[in-house]
């Protein structure tokens, strides 16, 4: 298992005449925490749906543990879409049951434990609760997998910053440590202090794909500040 855990070769990913993705050329190991940042538009959603299986690349390839995207690769993957897919008359005990279900990996004590730690009631119905909570719902949900790669698209858009805080440790503490975490997100100061890379990505290309302490080293600065620097508007 010493190959890396995704490689992406000239990937390109078009929406009609639109290029989302154009020849994207990375990898990404195991155990990592990676960001995916860059401005909106900038293709993160799209690489990640393809990660996922849900979008087929235009040209190029994309492999995740040595398989293109597909039913193998999708056992291996806990995927936190940006949008709330679970139907609102479900109780967040009703989608324990669901995940057990679906996924061997799923780890129903822990789900239970992350909802007592972040004030869910197992009984409450999603349609009665705030949009935040229900991200926190489903984010435990995803976490609680025993997966070996972790997409989450914006993880943390709708909570407080107090509970931003505690998600952000709870990804830290919980997820397979095998496993590597690519996380999509604006809220890049509040995230960089748990990322081991930062992958920017600009009108489908990836300008600049480093480990955080290779920013913080050669550009004396944060990856926000980078980032800021990079997506000034009008430079
Ligand atoms: N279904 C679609 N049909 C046509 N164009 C699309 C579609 N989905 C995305 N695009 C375009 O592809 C490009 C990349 O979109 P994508 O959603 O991947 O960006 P993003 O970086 O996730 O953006 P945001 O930060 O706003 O969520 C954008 O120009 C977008 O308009």
């Amino acid at each position: 298992m010493n190959q890396e855990l995704i490689t992406a070769r000239g990937l390109t990913k078009n929406y009609g005449s639109k290029s989302a993705l154009d020849h994207i050329d990375l990898t990404v190991g195991r155990g990592r925490i990676v960001g995916l940042l860059g401005p909106n538009g900038s293709g993160k959603t799209t690489f990640i749906k393809l990660l996922c299986g849900l979008l087929q690349p235009t040209s190029g390839t994309l492999e995740v543990n040595g398989n293109a995207p597909g039913v193998e690769t999708k056992s291996v993957i806990s995927y936190l879409p940006d949008r709330m897919y679970f139907a609102d008359w479900m109780k967040a005990c009703d989608l324990t049951d669901f995940f057990a279900d679906f996924y061997v990996d799923f780890d129903r004590p822990k789900a239970m434990e992350m909802f007592s730690a972040l004030g869910i009631q197992p009984n409450d119905r999603l349609k009665t609760m705030s949009k935040g909570t229900k991200e926190k719902v489903q984010l435990a949900l995803i976490m609680s997998r025993k997966a070996q790669l972790y997409l989450l698209d914006e993880p943390i858009g709708g909570v407080d910053p107090a509970a931003r805080d505690f998600i952000l440790n709870t990804i830290l503490t919980n997820y397979n440590e095998n496993g590597t975490v690519m996380l999509s997100t604006h809220l890049i100061s509040d995230i960089e202090r748990v990322l081991d890379e930062a992958i920017f990505l600009q009108n489908g290309k990836v300008v600049r794909h480093d480990t955080v302490d290779n920013i913080r080293e050669q550009e004396g600065k944060s990856v926000d500040q980078l980032f800021r620097e990079i997506f000034a508007y009008g430079s």
